[in-house]
């Protein structure tokens, strides 16, 4: 497994592994890494250049709908409803324009859902991580796990709930949003529970217009956070590729900076007879997961929300993200904890 893996820069005497120091004292192996300076990026905090260009998907993505609502003439020219976040649905210039799509009702709306069936499917089927379909708690399965939740957690606060309305709806009314009910002062009195305009599920179950406050895109952020949670999670246990698994950097317990190789060399969990073969059906079921996750994030930028809204939900997103994924590299005692995917 992972014990096997080369490392060309080293020498391969069995057992032993010494693995460059890349900000300490100069070595030989250093000296040759300033005249060849490495792929990868200097702090343990930042991806790669091979995990920017993946990365970079998402922003393209965003772009890419956002170039197609304003080049189509069918887009362009259909009125919009800031308070809908969507065209009229009579006016919608496409079938993934109108909000009851099948995909957007029994995909996105349950992306949660897809997304934990997905990695736990993956979990239990890839060999790099246990016995296939054996429920063995390895360690990287716990970690794996853990990672998950503590991403879990942040899509609950940021969508669902954060002792009492989710992140989402406090920002909207914390920018002077509010439950357009609330100004009838004869609706407010049946309103007697206050979370029912404190939150937008709770309005619009009462009737009433969310408005005036500022919305970030839960689309976009649900299906980022989802399909960029999967990829981080499979790419690494995968891929041989060095700038998704060996090429990334970590921060020691002496402060040195390393390679994910060296850990990977020291808490090799492998179990015996992993196979390189083709995708299995985690991995398959995974990639169309991915895959619809894409689709659907296309047609929100194409479709839905205004810009400020997709690009703040794209940040939310990727503010979780990188506190699970990038900053344990750089935080040996949290590394220690979640672990990091592929290692
Ligand atoms: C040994 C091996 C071990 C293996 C491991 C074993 C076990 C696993 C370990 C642990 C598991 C244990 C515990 C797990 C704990 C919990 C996990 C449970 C997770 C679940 O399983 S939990 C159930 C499923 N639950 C979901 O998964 C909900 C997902 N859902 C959401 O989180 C929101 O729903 C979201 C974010 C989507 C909000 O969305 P939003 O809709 O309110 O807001 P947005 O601003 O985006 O949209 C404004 C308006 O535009 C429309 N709109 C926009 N874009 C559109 C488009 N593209 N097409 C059509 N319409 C569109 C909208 O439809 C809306 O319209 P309208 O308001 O009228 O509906």
């Amino acid at each position: 497994m992972s014990a096997r893996r080369k490392t060309p820069s080293t020498p391969s005497t069995p057992h032993t592994y010494t693995e460059p120091i890349l900000n300490g004292t100069p070595t030989p192996s250093s000296t040759n890494m300033r005249n060849n300076p490495p792929r990868t990026p200097a702090s343990a905090l930042f991806p790669t250049r091979l995990e920017t260009l993946l990365i970079s998907l998402y922003p393209g993505t965003l772009l890419l709908g956002s170039i197609f609502s304003t080049l189509s003439p069918t887009t362009r020219h259909a009125p919009y409803s800031a308070t809908l976040q969507s065209h009229p649905p009579d006016f919608a210039p496409s079938y993934f324009a109108q909000k009851r799509n099948i995909f957007n009702v029994f995909f996105v709306k349950q992306g949660w859902a897809w997304t934990t069936a997905a990695l736990v499917l993956f979990l239990l089927t890839h060999p790099s991580l246990g016995p296939p379909m054996r429920p063995v708690l390895t360690p990287r399965r716990v970690r794996a796990v853990l990672r998950y939740l503590l991403v879990t957690l942040w899509w609950a606060g940021v969508t669902q709930w954060f002792f009492g309305a989710p992140l989402i709806d406090r920002g909207f009314l914390l920018t002077g949003g509010q439950c357009e009910l609330i100004k009838d002062p004869g609706a407010r009195e049946e309103m007697s529970n206050t979370r029912e305009y404190v939150t937008a599920a709770g309005c619009k179950l009462v009737g009433g217009q969310w408005k005036g406050g500022y919305d970030i895109s839960g689309h976009v952020f649900l299906l980022t956070l989802g399909s960029a949670l999967l990829w981080f999670e499979i790419l690494p246990a995968v891929s041989r590729a060095e700038g998704l698994r060996d090429g990334r950097r970590v921060v020691m317990s002496d402060g040195k900076v390393r390679t994910a190789a060296s850990e990977a060399q020291r808490e090799s969990h492998g179990v015996e007879g992993e196979a390189e073969e083709g995708p299995g059906l985690g991995m398959k079921v995974a990639l169309g997961v991915m895959g619809m996750m894409w689709w659907m994030l296309l047609m929100t930028a194409a479709f839905f929300h205004t810009w400020f809204e997709k690009w703040t939900a794209l940040v939310v997103a990727f503010t979780g993200l990188w506190a699970v994924y990038f900053l344990p590299r750089a935080v040996p005692a949290m590394r220690a904890i979640v672990g990091m995917p592929g290692v």
